[in-house]
């Protein structure tokens, strides 16, 4: 690879008083082929950089400037400066929109291509709703931001990946989000994501049903006979292989996911549990439908970590690999596409 093809991407450092920082810093020290810029405090990162005797050369960096390959120990840096101090491991309200600035900046500069992706650190929930913003979180802060109907959160970790139909909402409100559109445009953005950034000409989805045993024939939930299985068999005579609705309890054994490309599960845990049991501190977070590539880590902002040296930065490793994985793959295919049309 020259260096002129070397994904740019641009790595957010989320809830300054957590380990987003710390993790990106543990990085900062490895080598790998990319072109890094964090959007976020350069103070901040001075300070943890300090605290935790790491030692590297922050340079302040403008949309303007070319950004040189990475180098080990030296981070490229567009500054967003904090709105109140720091202390790390304590949450502060004031520095919400902080937070929200870096997510601003960096879906801004990824929609108008400057970036080639976007990599985030974790961002703490709940101080930004105590904070008076309204947020459940990336995946729906940047479909909004980009204006995008659709996205489907997908967690990836070895040979599991695991998509949801529904995300951060209550358990209670479930059922009623599980409805036909819903259902039918999450499987296509799906399907196609997983060709278009997974080069999986024909993924093979096994999805979950809702109820226990996938509602047994209706005896114990009607969602999958009025909902999930109509949707399915719309889908399939359009050529898509889905297989399911399977009962959940054992959709995840070595078994049931042999051949699966992935596994689409009706809410949160009933996904991520499996998925973090296998893999937790090694997975990725991929937005699917997205214009943009965004990836993250798959843990959060363990504040009781921040500032100490134990937070492992392997998640955020995997999330940059991936990102830049599915930058060059995109590229290849538009070279390829070029090249057909000459
Ligand atoms: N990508 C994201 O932005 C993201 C992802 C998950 C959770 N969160 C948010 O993070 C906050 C805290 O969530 P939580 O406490 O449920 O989960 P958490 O992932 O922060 O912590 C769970 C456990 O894992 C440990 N842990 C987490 N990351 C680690 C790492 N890199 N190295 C070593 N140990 C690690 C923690 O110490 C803790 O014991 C919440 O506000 C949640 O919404 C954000
Ligand atoms: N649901 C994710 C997880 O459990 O890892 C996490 O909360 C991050 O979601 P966003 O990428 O939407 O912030």
């Amino acid at each position: 690879m020259t260096p002129a093809t070397l994904p740019t991407i641009a790595i957010t450092l989320g809830e300054p008083a957590g380990i987003g920082v710390d993790i990106v810093l543990m990085l900062a020290r490895e080598n790998f082929p990319l072109r890094l810029v964090v959007i976020g405090s350069i103070d901040l990162l001075r300070q943890r950089a300090t605290l935790l005797g790491i030692k590297v050369e922050l340079i302040a960096v403008t949309l303007q400037d070319i950004i040189p390959p990475h180098c080990p120990n030296q981070l490229f840096v567009i500054n967003i400066p904090l709105n109140a101090e720091v202390t790390p491991g304590v949450l502060n309200p004031a520095n919400a929109e902080y937070v929200l600035n870096t997510l601003r900046a960096a879906a801004i500069v990824a929609v108008h291509g400057l970036f080639d992706a976007i990599v985030t650190a974790p961002v703490h929930k709940g101080i930004i709703n105590a904070a008076g913003v309204s947020f459940s979180g990336h995946t729906e802060f940047f479909a909004a931001l980009t204006n995008t109907p659709q996205v489907v959160m997908m967690l990836a970790t070895g040979k599991l990946s695991v998509a949801l139909v529904t995300t951060h909402v209550p358990l209670a409100q479930v059922s009623a989000l599980i409805t036909p559109a819903r259902l039918e445009s999450v499987i296509r953005v799906l399907y196609t994501d997983l060709q278009r950034k997974f080069a999986l000409n024909a993924p093979r989805i096994l999805v979950c049903g809702l109820n226990p045993h996938a509602g047994e024939n209706g005896h114990l939930g009607r969602e999958e006979m009025e909902v999930i299985i109509p949707v399915l068999e719309k889908c399939r005579a359009e050529g898509m292989v889905l297989i399911g609705p399977v009962a959940a309890d054992t959709a995840f054994t070595d078994a049931s996911l042999t051949g699966i490309d992935a596994v689409l599960a009706m809410y949160h845990d009933q996904g991520l549990i499996p998925l973090k049991q296998r893999g937790f501190g090694e997975a990725v977070n991929i937005t699917l439908g997205l214009p943009i590539i965004r990836t993250s880590v798959d843990h959060g902002t363990a504040l009781e970590l921040a500032g100490t040296g134990q937070a492992k930065p392997n998640s955020l490793r995997a999330a940059l690999h991936s990102a830049a994985t599915m930058v060059l793959r995109q590229q290849q295919k538009e070279t390829r596409h070029a090249m057909d049309t000459m």
